[in-house]
């Protein structure tokens, strides 16, 4: 029965655990030991502290005197409880436009094609041009036109793929930690490929040693400041719009940033950064990053989490196995409703399930008498089928195998919902387990929620109506009572 679908941790599974990672760069500043992460501070008048470190003066000397911002401009870099932060200068109005940064201070595939190694980066996926692209720079130190701005760049973020042994023992069984060792697999595994086609074989352009931690450290940066679903911009850093907070408060669908022509006589492009919230002078900016990203995938690709429950998510990944015997008729049914042999759905705290799961389900679990509805008679119609409940034994099947699954993934988290609670109402838990708490908290919460919704539904198996029910009824062939009305010759 297990063997009807995997309730597999995510796309990426490694059972390996990596060692600790050391940090690639040497601070050039100290960076502020952020606050928890579920308080707003946009709120709060910065104090007098926030006055920005020697480097981010230097920084902002470097793009005010190269003309990218004016002295009009309304924030300022700042610390802030998240590191360095957007502070504003002046009271802001909602849908004020922050920062325009002009195309030539834009880091991304075209930066790197125009610059000395672009001959050698031409065949790179993009994100891995660019990696290669700000070690070498950061190498380069003095000698790189971008050195200020690489100079305020993070060794490091709380994301996932940052933490040690012992960090990440603290999220065992959860998603989040598959996910984490399966990006952590592929990011070594597209550094072993380019070490050996581009770094080893181009010494003159690479003259020094660049390690796997450099490579995991670009990717961390791109991740977490990269602004991507831009105007024909796939990828790119904008610096200092990347010093912009994400604020749980913001809820607003809208991005506020954009990519626009400088004007109407320039062909120059401007990436335009907004303040979704009216901000007073002395607060920071702050938008919200991505309403839909789960917690799991804040922490790894931020570092942090948020209280909101729909947050928690859980990624149920079902599978028509290939040792069925009405394998191909089952795929075939599953691609015209726009899945395929395997299907992800996603699964939210406080939501109901995605629509197309519980049909797939029924359509994995088809079997036996029930079979007929995979004929090819039925193909138009079999979907709709699907939507309600087909036989007892279907309905009991998908029940069990969820239940079972649900049952065998809450077993591999080693602690409980009532223990995780307990320590995150304790408070004082470092910024790590407290993103490692509240996610391994929230996947169970969203796993029982699974497991609720099916058992409610096994308690109402004798009471559903099936599908030879309903084609009598279709027929006029039952009666009021649910009683099958018989022919009866006259
Ligand atoms: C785009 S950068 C923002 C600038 C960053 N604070 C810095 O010091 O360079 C994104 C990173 O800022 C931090 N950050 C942003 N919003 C945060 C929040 N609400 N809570 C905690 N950390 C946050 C995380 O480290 C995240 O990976």
């Amino acid at each position: 029965m297990a063997t009807l679908f995997s309730l597999s941790p995510s796309p990426y599974f490694s059972s390996a655990f990596l060692s600790p990672v050391k940090t690639p760069f040497q601070k050039c500043f100290q960076r502020p030991q952020k606050a928890l992460h579920y308080t707003r501070v946009a709120s709060k008048i910065l104090s007098p502290e926030s006055e920005a470190p020697p480097a981010v003066q230097t920084f902002w000397k470097w793009i005010s005197g190269e003309g990218v911002i004016s002295s009009k401009c309304p924030v300022k870099p700042g610390i802030v409880p998240e590191g360095l932060g957007l502070v504003a200068q002046r009271d802001i109005r909602r849908n004020e436009v922050v920062l325009e940064v002009p195309k030539k201070f834009w880091i991304n595939p075209d930066t790197v094609s125009a610059s000395e190694v672009g001959s050698v980066c031409g065949g790179l996926k993009p994100w891995i041009s660019v990696a290669l692209f700000l070690i070498r720079e950061k190498k380069l130190r003095e000698e790189s036109m971008w050195r200020y701005y690489l100079d305020i760049l993070p060794e490091y973020t709380d994301s996932t793929i940052y933490w040690s042994e012992e960090e990440l023992s603290e999220i065992q069984g959860t998603q989040l930690l598959s996910t984490t060792l399966g990006v952590k697999e592929y990011v070594q595994s597209e550094f072993e490929k380019v070490e050996e086609e581009v770094i080893l074989p181009n010494e003159k352009l690479f003259p020094f040693p660049i390690t796997s931690d450099d490579f995991l450290w670009a990717f961390g940066i791109l991740r977490s400041r990269a602004f991507s679903r831009l105007r024909g911009q796939n990828l790119v850093l904008i610096p200092i719009a990347d010093l912009i907070n994400h604020d749980p408060n913001i809820t607003t669908e809208e991005y506020a940033w954009e990519i626009k022509g400088a004007g109407l006589f320039s062909r120059e492009l401007l990436f335009s950064l907004r303040s979704p919230v009216s901000v007073k002078a002395g607060e920071q900016v702050m938008i919200q990053y991505d309403l839909n990203k789960s917690n799991a995938e804040l922490a790894l690709d931020y570092g942090f989490i948020e209280s909101r429950p729909e947050r928690n998510a859980y990624t149920l990944t079902l599978q028509i196995s290939e040792s069925d015997e009405f394998f191909g008729d089952k795929l075939d049914i599953a691609e015209s409703n726009g899945l395929g042999e395997t299907a992800y759905f996603d699964i939210n705290l406080g939501q109901s399930l995605p629509p197309a799961m519980i049909p797939y389900l029924r359509l994995v679990a088809l079997r036996g008498t029930d079979a007929f509805l995979l004929e090819s008679i039925f193909r138009n119609a079999v979907w709709g089928h699907l939507e309600l409940p087909i036989s007892r034994a279907n309905e009991e099947l998908i029940c069990q195998v969820v239940r079972a699954a649900c049952s065998s993934a809450l077993s591999s988290y080693h602690t409980s919902i009532e223990e995780d609670e307990k320590l995150m109402e304790g408070g004082n838990l470092d910024r790590r387990l407290q993103i490692a708490v509240g996610t391994r908290a929230g996947e169970k919460k969203v796993l029982q929620q699974i497991d609720g919704i099916f058992k409610e539904r096994e308690l109402e198996l004798d009471e559903l109506e099936y599908y030879q029910e309903r084609r009598l009824k279709d027929l006029g062939l039952v009666g009021e009572q649910g009683d099958i009305i018989f022919w009866e010759p006259k």
